[in-house]
């Protein structure tokens, strides 16, 4: 077969020009974007963490090259994920923030050599508190006079999921704290987990009940919490580890060791293992320690966390945006076993892509019963292209081979390599289907990748005439970031739609009318009810917000974040599919516009030309549109600080704060902090010491502000 595949090692970040970043940044941007949803709300991640994390540290790096890249929609400025609309939402009073992630030792190094020269410290010893990084889901729970009053998850960060009344059946987590002089107000947090063992015999039950098997113990805690009914999470044993603190009317303590010691007189568990370290050594030994208990503790762990000791200084150091300056988790290599690949399945996504899927013969890997491998894709299985990131270099993979699989706490483990001293002599290659798997026997193409090269995915070219596409473009829909309609789920789509009732999105909204004749109450398992709560979900949902309505229509490469800034660049349906229209048109006044927009390029572009370009889709969104009573215009974004939206460039030294911290100010404000002058700068803070930017400043004609004049404008 010809190879014409040329995925190639991806470029240096430090080689990438302005134009190459700015493309690569959207496209992952956009990547990470549809991972974070799958994992945090759908519980149902298609990568595995270490690829996930690998993908997170190259955004990360560019943003790191190019901070006139960084957005505050940027998936670097996000936490988890918003709350789903299942359980009451919580504000909380002290955002609830991620870690930063360290691999080797030197990014340990990295991490206090950052820290010492934010502090300026020149001899002062730092202690720090090591800690397992539990793989559970984080808690916040609010004591009011020492009586247990909400219990919330983190959600996105300021915002979680009131879980209260689960919680409060978790034998861990005190309703009353003990002790005198308890302050009057305590945010107490930690992490909920599922012990390997209670997770193993739960999924035994589900199994022999026919119920949802959980893919690992983080899923199963996270699922047994987010329970309507709380005697469903009473019935599934769950246990709380306390190491962290919201809001305190008081501080009881001045370390975090001591906190946590505090926590246990205040009558919670604390991890027994924590530690504290006075050297770098220690915490390294400390990795090493933890890392050779891991097979053998009762739950499962990723990492160790280190957190700086001194609570003064954990506060001074702050955080930049997602994660605490004062923290790091200190990852663990990921989890491998060996078993035999029997056969190799292709999936076929929304927008028509192919994934191959390994069945494997079942294997136990870190406590958790692995069958299905990702392929990835057509090139992988053939091993080209691939240097070794991932799969074993110059390995190819063939039906019958046993293989080498690894997962890192997640759920779809990945194979890196194949043991060809075991491969038998009639193992067979594996032959990528030239057809799509549909009824229309489609033909399919490689994929095209974010900048125009031939990628190495195959996809089905039959577009919404293909099947699988169609119900997978309908399931993005109705789904919770589209139109959200309650009572619309993923069941009652497919069984809609295998009897044609509801094959595009018109449909849905045509189906109240049409139900004199479907009688949709006589289905099984319907009833009258939920037919009413149906029909009145629908109904409200003809209202709709702009960047959710073009989220919801499915082009390609169009997610959230993509549909918000085109939203917003248009304010309103009319402008924007009036845009949309030229676009397709090859309208290059109107391509120029849209590609003025922030975070919107060549690929977007491309994607709105091609599916405006099609009469078949233009219909559908004609016919959808109709069926609406509002499209609701987009607000600008808006803040009340006289920076807000503004980019800000500091130079020279500054005496009242490091230049780090002001920085971590202004972003704070919802401003920008850049890195080099440009036209578009509307401010250079200059100290003593200040040099070329400050020439750069008067060329542009950028106001150039003292730091007092700074502190001033900020209001400080
Ligand atoms: N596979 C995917 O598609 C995918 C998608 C998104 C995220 N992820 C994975 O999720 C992780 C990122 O998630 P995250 O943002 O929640 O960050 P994180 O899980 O890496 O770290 C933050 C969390 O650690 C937990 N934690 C456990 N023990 C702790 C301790 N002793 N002290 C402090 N915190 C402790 C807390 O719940 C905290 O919220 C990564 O591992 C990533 O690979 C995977
Ligand atoms: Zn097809």
């Amino acid at each position: 077969m010809a190879k014409t595949a040329k995925t190639k090692t991806p470029t240096d970040v430090a080689k990438l020009t302005t134009a190459q970043a700015k493309v690569e940044h959207m496209r992952l941007a956009l990547e990470l974007e549809g991972h974070d949803r799958r994992y945090y709300q759908e519980d149902a991640p298609s990568i595995s963490d270490a690829e996930y994390d690998a993908l997170r540290q190259r955004f990360n790096a560019i943003e790191k090259r190019f901070p006139e890249l960084v957005t505050a929609e940027s998936p670097s400025q996000k936490i988890g994920a918003a709350p789903l609309g299942r359980f009451r939402k919580v504000r909380h009073a002290v955002p609830m923030l991620s870690l930063d992630n360290a691999f080797a030792e030197q990014d340990v190094l990295d991490f206090i050599g950052r820290i010492e020269r934010f502090l300026k410290l020149s001899d002062d010893k730092i202690d720090f508190s090591a800690e397992p990084k539990i793989d559970g889901l984080s808690m916040s729970l609010r004591y009011e006079g020492g009586e247990l009053i909400t219990a919330a998850t983190r959600g996105d960060g300021a915002e979680g999921e009131d879980v209260t009344a689960n919680i409060r059946t978790l034998e861990d987590v005190p309703q009353k704290l003990k002790g005198r002089n308890v302050p009057d107000v305590c945010e107490v947090r930690g992490e909920v987990y599922m012990t390997k063992k209670a997770f193993l015999a739960l999924n035994e039950r589900q199994k022999a009940a026919g119920d949802t098997i959980f893919a690992n113990p983080r899923n199963s805690a996270a699922g047994s919490l987010r329970q309507k009914d709380p005697s469903i999470t009473a019935s599934r044993p769950l246990g709380f580890f306390a190491y962290s603190w919201g809001q305190m009317s008081a501080m009881p303590e001045k370390t975090q060791t001591g906190m946590i010691h505090w926590f246990e007189r205040c009558g919670f568990k604390t991890n027994p293992l924590t530690k504290l370290c006075h050297s770098v050594e220690h915490l390294i030994a400390f990795h090493h320690q933890i890392e050779e208990q891991r097979g053998e503790l009762d739950y499962d762990i990723d990492g160790v966390v280190y957190k700086i000791d001194r609570i003064d200084w954990q506060e001074r150091l702050g955080f930049v945006s997602r994660t605490p300056r004062w923290a790091i988790a200190h990852k663990f290599p990921a989890e491998r076993a060996m078993t035999v690949l029997r056969d190799i399945e292709i999936q076929v996504g929304r927008t028509g892509s192919f994934t191959p899927v390994g069945k494997l013969e079942p294997v136990g890997v870190g406590g958790v019963i692995v069958q299905n491998v990702t392929l990835h894709n057509e090139d992988y299985i053939k091993g080209i292209g691939n240097k070794g990131e991932v799969l074993r270099e110059g390995r190819d993979i063939r039906l019958g081979d046993t293989v080498v699989i690894q997962r890192a706490g997640d759920v779809i483990p990945q194979v890196v390599d194949v043991v060809i001293d075991k491969r038998p002599k009639d193992a067979k290659e594996f032959h990528f289907p030239k057809k799509c798997p549909c009824p229309l026997h489609t033909d399919v193409v490689r994929e095209e990748t974010a900048t125009g090269e031939e990628g190495s995915r195959a996809r089905c070219t039959g577009e919404f005439a293909c099947p699988f596409q169609k119900i997978e473009h309908l399931k993005l829909f109705v789904s919770r970031r589209a139109f959200d309609i309650d009572g619309l789920g993923e069941k009652q789509l497919q069984y809609f739609f295998d009897r044609e009732w509801v094959r595009e999105p018109a449909d849905i909204f045509t189906l109240p009318k049409r139900n004199a004749k479907l009688k949709l109450e006589e289905i099984e398992g319907y009833g009258e009810t939920s037919v009413r709560n149906l029909f009145a979900a629908i109904d409200s949902r003809r209202r709709i917000s702009l960047e959710r309505f073009i989220y919801a229509l499915g082009m390609r490469h169009v997610g959230e974040t993509t549909a918000l800034a085109l939203a917003r660049g248009y304010g309103s349906w009319d402008a924007f599919h009036d845009a949309c229209l030229k676009v397709a048109k090859g309208d290059e006044e109107t391509i120029a516009e849209m590609d003025a927009l922030d975070q919107i390029g060549d690929t977007v572009i491309k994607s709105v030309a091609a599916y405006f370009g099609e009469s078949h889709n233009r219909g559908i969104v004609e016919r959808l549109v109709k069926e609406l009573n509002e499209i609701i215009d987009a607000e600008k974004p808006k803040s009340n600080s006289a920076v807000a939206g503004k980019t800000v460039v500091f130079t020279g030294s500054l005496e009242k704060m490091t230049r780090d911290e002001a920085k971590a100010t202004a972003e704070r404000l919802g401003a920008k902090a850049a890195g080099s002058v440009s036209k578009k700068t509307d401010y250079v803070v200059a100290g003593p010491g200040a040099g070329s930017k400050l020439a750069e400043a008067k060329k542009h004609g950028v106001p150039v502000l003292t730091e007092d004049e700074w502190l001033k404008l900020i209001g400080e």
